[in-house]
């Protein structure tokens, strides 16, 4: 999908000024306006499955559910049957008979924790629950970061979520092999727990109707090689984007937050790499996640994901408590 000159500039003023009008490539919605495009998608998750989804500090709940996913859950099925048509429909025009199917794939861009991990995990419950009851599968982008062995020989461990730190080779083939119907297409995973690559052990991915490709980088052009071939880039795979945005100093709460009471929890466990800042004091704690988040995360906000936010198909603001307050929509 192209869009003009004009349509980028405009784009590049969300979520600051999200009127929309005349020259916005996007649709605008307040929450409670979009809510009202679910019609009369039904509620298929119940609360204590909504907490179950969430992840670590993320406060959605079942009216969020009801207020903003159904929509989405409604726009998504209409994206997935028209796609299906028109493969069909392709198919017949070249006289074809083969039985590949070609998954829908939806990306899920934003910041390091503004919350992508709930959404893709919602997005990915409700769809499986439609009455087509289409398979769905979710991958995250940080199994294809380099292990920090590779990092560490690099210089780079400062650089983990910049688009260098990623197997982008690894991930174009994953992707194409997931568009190309392949069975059984192997995607490494991530421990956040080791922070680190988890050798050997890899999510299999068997031809899904539906696959949710979540991560910082997924909507990332790639540099051009010095030799100046032209290579794809991640969202050429998709069929639909999803940006999750909120004010910067909003999300900077949430990361240093989150960082706190992962003390409590996760870096209690001796295995933790973060293990060390459970025993130091609060004060130390916090100028450790002020350090990451300026150092690192906030970094790569500016320089690579914000940036790639015109390219979504659509934009969910978050503002206080992760409640979405308004919603883009690209026009078609
Ligand atoms: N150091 C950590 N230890 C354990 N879990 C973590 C750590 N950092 C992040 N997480 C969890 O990893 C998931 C992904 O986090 P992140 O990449 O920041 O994306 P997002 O917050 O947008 O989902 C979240 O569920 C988060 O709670
Ligand atoms: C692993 C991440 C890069 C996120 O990766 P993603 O799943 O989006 O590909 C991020 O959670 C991270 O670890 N950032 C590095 C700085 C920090 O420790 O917060």
């Amino acid at each position: 999908m192209t869009i003009a000159a004009k349509d980028i500039d405009a784009a590049a003023d969300l979520p600051g000024n999200l009127q929309g009008g005349d020259y916005s490539p996007y649709h605008v919605f307040s929450a409670a306006e979009w809510s009202r495009f679910r019609a009369d998608t039904p509620l298929t998750l119940t609360a204590d499955e909504v907490q179950r989804l969430r992840s670590l500090n993320d406060p959605v709940d079942l009216r969020e559910v009801r207020r903003i996913y159904l929509s989405l859950s409604r726009l998504l099925s209409a994206h997935v049957e028209a796609s299906q048509i028109l493969f069909q429909q392709r198919k017949r025009f070249l006289s074809m008979s083969d039985e590949t199917k070609t998954p829908f794939v939806i990306g899920i861009a934003g910041s390091v924790a503004v919350g992508k991990s709930t959404t893709a995990r919602i997005l990915a419950e409700l769809l499986a629950r439609w009455p087509s009851s289409p398979k769905v599968d979710l991958i995250t982008t940080d199994g294809f970061l380099y292990p920090n062995a590779i990092l560490q020989r690099e210089n780079m461990m400062d650089r983990k979520g910049f688009p260098e730190s990623y197997d982008i080779g690894a991930l174009l083939r994953f992707l194409s092999a997931i568009k190309a119907g392949q069975p059984n297409v192997k995607a490494p995973t991530y421990s956040h727990l080791t922070y680190d690559v988890i050798p050997d052990r890899f999510q299999t991915i068997d031809r899904p109707d539906i696959l949710i490709f979540e991560g910082i980088n997924v909507l990332q052009s790639r540099n051009l090689p010095a030799d100046g071939k032209i290579v794809p880039m991640v969202s050429d795979f998709f069929d639909f984007s999803i940006y999750i945005d909120a004010e910067e100093n909003l999300i900077h709460n949430w990361y240093v937050s989150r960082f706190m009471r992962l003390r409590e929890t996760a870096f209690k466990d001796p295995q933790s790499f973060f293990h060390r800042y459970a025993t130091i004091s609060e004060d130390a704690a916090r100028a450790i996640a002020e350090g990451l988040w300026h150092n690192i995360n906030l970094k790569n906000l500016h320089q690579n994901i914000l940036p790639t936010r015109p390219r979504a198909d659509l934009i969910l603001q978050k503002g206080q408590n992760h409640l979405t307050q308004t919603v883009a929509l690209r026009k078609l």
